[in-house]
């Protein structure tokens, strides 16, 4: 174990550090080469802007405190953390290497030789067998998340979705969660059937070794429905192509066992770590002298990604061409996908099947085979996409997980945060980052010393429970469950509040694609916007809004899947829609309309006895002259239906079928004043009719009667005949 690294105590005041370049973005945060000036020391630091976290300070939370508990030199820690301003700052060992993902789109585009992976995977396994073995399970293993120092040493971070194993009751809901990232998610995590476990990461250990070996993870440059459906319904990827020949067999076996579906067949980390694949891992020196050598620096490669990158969304925008968005996004490595699963259960059951999304690639005995494209699009997106600060929340999650935390953080963002991250006191009045010159604040003072966490997590107890890790083999004793927990509880106080995971909202995952062609439902994280945005970034956020502009433009004639973002109250369908006829039905918080209102419109013209204008072509039509016409409609229909109504009243009294005659009477005189002519006629012929009808039916009935009276004449007569004939009678 890294025990100085362990040991170091770094200041827990903005003002010892300087903030240098941009080395990385994520979802909620941006991540700076920084130098501690009193340790002279170069560091990593994360800063979340907590305004725009909304209320994703759960997983903020548990990140930071997983970050700082954990003792592993494969996994990425924190030396200290506290806030300036509205800004978090996570202090963090400086992996000069950048993350594998970086590396492969820099130099690797086509993944990494056989060894590199081995020697990669198996400092990521150790890792992964230690959280494990701590009862965590970190829910976001992936290229992107593997950190190299300058070194070669490989460390696996971002615990901002990870998870307890041993959180029982409501905790156990954050294992019925969402979460992850698509491409690399488990099934099991997708289906939500039975929770998940440390399986989930084997699973996406799996993807990521098909994902160093590839250059990109399978399914990748697919929109993150399509990948959902596809790893539900196809065969689990692998190594079977052509160009994986070159490819071990140990390799392609590695990957086999870890992608079973079934997640009991999924072997553990440990036992993984096992496997005859890893014979080929070398020492990291090799990662520095293989993969690092020659590189340039982080924080250039990491602009160049990001130009790169700019230029990509721009030519997608340009090009209308919203799907390939989902690429770009996983360019950028994000994993704040939060899915809400009812939201996708009602997508992928209106979803015929991913027909282009099958890449041949990937095409697993054949056995998705798409049908048609769905069609869905948001509905109040606009305002989150004009507005990303505040697009992305999760009122229902929130409140269900950890109601009194949100809210105390709605209230007063720091005070919530006093119990989990060192918090200057004088924050409410402290300066925050300066866009462009990244100057630290001068007034902040920690009122918590580095290390200095909750009171649970500085107990003896939990210290010396995080410390008894050698660091690659886990402690000898098996962790006992209430043991763990005194260490993990405090870890995952808010994890299981924490099923907004990440601030990504579906809605405005959903908002940004399909929008144009109505043809796919990817979905495509919100851009977060990084407190520091450049002018790429800028043109970016612009064009999305022209976008958002058009779409909203777009969308009121048109009728496919609607998606709401507030997940607290799933959208009703107003009265408004209703009346307008376009929503037929609800499906969660989809809404599903007709496909095409125009010839609705159109059909809605049978109906001759309503004054409509004519139906407007399809080259004039507009939301505009649409809405109008179909009001005037249900109007029509409403009044039509009260008379209607009269008019059975009136039939049943004249038919005698109504039994108070006297109240029939009225009506009927009201009715007969009320309705118009046309209506009248068509009554009295109604009427006269069923007038007729009785009559007939009373005079077969007399013709009846009268031929039952001639029979019993008869009867009577021949009756009569027989008795006088009988002897002794007469
Ligand atoms: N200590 C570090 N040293 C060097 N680079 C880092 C460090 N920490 C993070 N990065 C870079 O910053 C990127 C974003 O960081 P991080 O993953 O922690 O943010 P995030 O908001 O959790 O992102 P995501 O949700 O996309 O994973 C990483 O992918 C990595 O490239």
């Amino acid at each position: 174990m890294d025990s100085q690294e362990s040991e170091k105590r770094l200041p827990a005041n903005p003002q010892d550090y300087k903030l240098y370049e941009e080395i990385g973005e994520g979802v909620s945060a941006t991540v700076y080469r920084a130098l501690c000036v009193p340790l002279n020391e170069i560091v990593a630091i994360k800063v979340l802007d907590l305004e725009k976290c909304n209320n994703d300070l759960d997983g903020i939370r548990r990140e930071v405190q997983t970050m700082s508990l954990i003792h592993h030199p494969n996994l990425l820690r924190a030396y200290c953390s506290f806030t300036s301003g509205h800004h978090l700052w996570v202090v963090m060992p400086y992996m000069a290497g950048g993350s594998a993902l970086h590396i492969m789109k820099t130099s690797f585009p086509e993944g990494f030789d056989e060894p590199i992976i081995a020697t990669l995977l198996r400092e990521v396994l150790k890792a992964l067998v230690y959280l494990h073995y701590h009862g965590h399970i970190h829910r976001d293993v992936k290229a992107g998340n593997i950190l190299l120092d300058g070194n070669g040493a490989v460390k696996l971070a971002d615990f901002g979705v990870s998870a307890c194993m041993f959180d029982t009751g409501d905790r156990q809901r954050s294992r019925n969660t969402f979460v992850g990232t698509p491409c690399w998610m488990a099934p099991e995590v997708m289906q939500q059937l039975h929770g998940y476990d440390f399986k989930a990461d084997v699973w996406s250990f799996g993807i990521t070794a098909l994902e160093l070996a590839h250059g990109h993870a399978p399914f990748s440059k697919y929109p993150p429905m399509k990948v959902l459906l596809m790893t539900l319904q196809n065969a689990p990827p692998g190594l079977d192509y052509d160009r994986d020949k070159k490819f071990s067999r140990s390799f392609k076996d590695l990957v086999g066992t870890c992608l079973v579906k079934d997640p009991k067949k999924r072997p553990s980390s440990e036992k993984l770590l096992k496997h005859p694949f890893f014979k080929q891992a070398r020492t990291v020196d090799y990662l520095a002298k293989t993969i690092l050598e020659g590189m340039p620096p982080l924080g250039d490669r990491f602009s160049n990604l990001k130009e790169k990158e700019a230029n990509i969304i721009h030519n997608k925008f340009a090009n209308g061409d919203m799907e390939q968005l989902s690429q770009q996004e996983y360019m950028r490595g994000i994993s704040g996908w939060n899915f809400n699963l009812e939201d996708l259960k009602a997508q992928a059951a209106l979803m015929d099947s991913a027909e282009e999304g099958f890449n041949p690639e990937s095409t697993y005995n054949g056995l998705s085979k798409a049908k048609s494209d769905f069609n869905f699009r948001p509905v109040d997106s606009i305002s989150e996409m004009t507005n990303p600060a505040v697009s992305s929340t999760s009122g229902e999650d929130v409140q269900d997980w950890d109601g009194q935390f949100v809210s105390a953080f709605q209230g007063q963002n720091l005070q919530a945060l006093k119990n989990c991250f060192d918090v200057c006191e004088e924050d409410s009045t402290a300066c925050s980052l300066s866009p462009k010159g990244l100057s630290t604040p001068e007034s902040l003072s920690p009122i918590r010393q580095p290390g200095q966490l909750t009171p649970g997590l500085s107990s003896p107890n939990v210290q010396a429970q995080l410390s008894n890790s050698d660091g690659l083999s886990p402690p000898r004793q098996p962790a006992r469950p209430q043991h763990v927990n005194a260490q993990t509880s405090s870890i995952t106080t808010a994890e299981n509040s924490g099923s907004m995971e990440r601030s990504v909202s579906e809605s405005s995952m959903v908002n940004m694609v399909g929008i144009q062609k109505f043809s796919s439902g990817s979905l495509i994280p919100e851009h977060v916007l990084s407190p520091f945005r450049n002018a790429a970034a800028e043109t970016e956020r612009e064009l999305l809004h022209q976008k958002q502009h058009l779409q909203a433009k777009n969308y009121n004639h048109s009728g496919p899947l609607m998606h709401h973002s507030n997940k607290k109250d799933p959208p009703k369908i107003t009265s408004e829609e209703r009346s307008q006829g376009t929503i037929v039905e609800q499906r969660g918080r989809f809404k599903v309309t007709k496909q095409e209102v125009i010839p609705k419109v159109s059909s809605l013209g049978n109906l001759k006895a309503i004054p409509v204008s004519k139906p407007p072509t399809r080259a004039t039509l507009n939301a505009n002259s649409i809405l109008p016409s179909l009001q005037f409609l249900l109007n029509q229909n409403a009044m039509q239906k009260e008379e209607i109504n009269k008019i059975i009243t009136c039939i049943e009294q004249s038919s005698g079928l109504h039994k108070d005659r006297s109240d029939g009477a009225i009506e009927l005189s009201q009715a007969q004043q009320s309705i118009a002519p046309v209506r009248e006629k068509e009554m009295q012929a109604q009427l006269a009719s069923l007038q007729q009808s009785v009559q007939k039916l009373s005079e077969e009935l007399q013709r009846v009667k009268l031929k039952n009276a001639q029979m019993e004449q008869e009867i009577n007569a021949l009756s009569k005949r027989e008795t006088s004939r009988l002897p002794g009678k007469g």
